[in-house]
């Protein structure tokens, strides 16, 4: 018996503008991604990384395609129920982090899981234990603006957990961080591989790549190579050379 992939794409396309503006920024993308699989994207600049992350977790439709999700489809869903998935079944991470500024790290976290359905209680509790498990228990009621960057960014991994997500999507995560975050960044992902979270990863970072099982090189809108990372840990980033941009 084989299992269905967590998340699949078949034949993805978008397209921008029309005529001679005409953009392929996604050009017939098929992937399956495994439960608890870690999967990096990588590729220069407009090759349609965040269009394909955006297309996978339902915040953008496609030009032509399918996007399944644990067995379902998803690209067809009308406006309200795929914001019902994107809110209970997909955690997504950016580059900028998105916190909202006016609320502390705790409610930012709480504010998500209420969303999805939990009770206030429930809510409170469930961004208590994350905020704990990303190490900042002790900045729960700081505001995002009294946080590092890293900080913030480990808030933001906090409130893409916050629903209990089938697959995190994570944009460019350590992209607005110096090295040292990038690190707490990359240890925090690792340990979520560990713990069976189902990932697609799009960076630039060969030492986030690394942690992947799976890295995939994206050119012109469509994949252009695979590499198997066997063992998904950083011992990797020799294979990595030259894959980087
Ligand atoms: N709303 C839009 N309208 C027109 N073109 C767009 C739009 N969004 C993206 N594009 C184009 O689609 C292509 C892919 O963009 P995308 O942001 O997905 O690339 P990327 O690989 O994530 O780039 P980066 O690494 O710089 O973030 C680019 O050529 C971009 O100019």
């Amino acid at each position: 018996m084989t299992t269905a992939p967590m998340l699949r794409a078949r034949g993805l396309r978008k397209e921008h503008g029309r005529g001679a503006g005409l953009v392929r920024a996604v050009d017939g993308v098929d992937l399956d991604v495994a439960a608890g699989e870690t999967v990096a994207v990588m590729g220069p600049s407009g090759c349609g990384k965040s269009t394909l992350l955006h297309l996978l977790g339902g915040l953008d439709r496609p030009s032509g395609g399918e996007v399944w999700l644990d067995g379902s489809r998803v690209d067809d869903l009308g406006e309200k129920a795929l914001a019902r998935i994107r809110r209970t079944a997909v955690g997504f991470v950016f580059q900028a982090f998105h916190l909202m500024e006016e609320l502390t790290a705790v409610e930012n976290i709480e504010l998500s899981a209420l969303l999805a359905g939990r009770s206030p209680r429930a809510a409170r509790r469930r961004a208590e234990e994350l905020l704990e498990q990303v190490g900042l228990a002790d900045r729960a009621r700081f505001l995002p603006s009294a946080l590092s960057g890293g900080q913030r960014q480990r808030v933001a991994v906090a409130r893409a957990l916050s629903n209990e997500p089938l697959v995190v999507l994570a944009d460019e995560p350590t992209g607005s961080l110096d090295s040292a975050a990038t690190l707490d960044v990359l240890h925090l992902f690792e340990s979520l591989h560990q713990a069976g979270q189902t990932l697609v990863i799009v960076t630039h970072d060969a030492r986030i790549a690394a942690t992947a099982d799976r890295l995939i090189s994206m050119r012109d809108g469509a994949f252009v190579d695979e590499t198997r990372l066997t063992g998904g840990s950083t011992g990797h980033l020799g294979a990595l050379v030259g894959l980087e941009d």
